[in-house]
């Protein structure tokens, strides 16, 4: 299981000093769709720079025009990207085309959209990598339930799971059985990040 570190809403330079204190304990680094949008795609290449023995993953949350925005990202160094489960199936279709063949990959975003057709649709154009995404606005209604994302854990997708998790409701995603847990306030708001991230890797092992 790896853990993925979600830079979101902070500086260019607080991403840097987070990553300085908790790149040890993370496998992924996420660069989030509002630090990209503030930064351009400029940051997701500093990183990789910086940090070429991890994976990035540049959440772009592509919606449309799937080709030119996942080869664009690729192009500036991110490993993995991210397309909305609502796009339409020929943007995903294209993302995965362009990612295949190199050590790149393409996870679909199951936010607000995960119904079992979904999932079959998925399934049907080869996307091998979903996340079950409690968004930002929704944490405070909406708690991960085995419900929400029902299947899921059975349905052979590589499975990403994201959206308010901490310390203390790791335990409630895990009957999932994820690939990459995704955290980003449950550490970057922690005011020891480095003791946070290595707390939340040893839960995960
Ligand atoms: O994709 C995102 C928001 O759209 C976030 O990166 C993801 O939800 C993880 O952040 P947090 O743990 O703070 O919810």
């Amino acid at each position: 299981m790896e853990l993925q570190i979600a830079l979101d809403r902070m500086s260019y330079e607080e991403c840097f000093e987070t990553l300085e204190e908790v790149s040890d304990h993370v496998d992924i680094i996420e660069v989030g769709t509002g630090v990209i949008k503030e930064y351009g795609l400029g940051i997701v290449r500093d990183i990789k720079d910086k940090y070429k023995d991890k994976k990035v993953l540049a959440d772009i949350k592509i919606c449309d025009a799937g080709r030119s925005e996942s080869e664009v990202a690729f192009s500036y160094g991110a490993d993995i990207v991210t397309v909305m489960s609502f796009a339409d199936r020929k943007t995903i279709m294209d993302c995965l085309e362009v990612a295949s063949g190199e050590d790149r990959e393409v996870v679909v975003d199951l936010l607000n959209h995960s119904g079992p057709e979904v999932l079959e649709m998925l399934k049907s154009i080869g996307a091998a990598s979903v996340s079950a995404h409690i968004g930002k606005d929704q944490q405070g209604e909406a708690a991960m339930s085995e419900q929400r994302f029902a299947g899921l854990e059975s349905s052979g997708f590589k499975l990403y799971v994201a959206g308010g998790i901490n310390e203390d409701n790791l335990t409630d995603y895990m009957s999932l059985d994820p690939a990459v847990v995704i955290v980003g306030s449950g550490i970057t708001k922690a005011a020891d990040k480095k003791g946070k991230a290595a707390r939340i890797r040893s839960l995960m092992e």
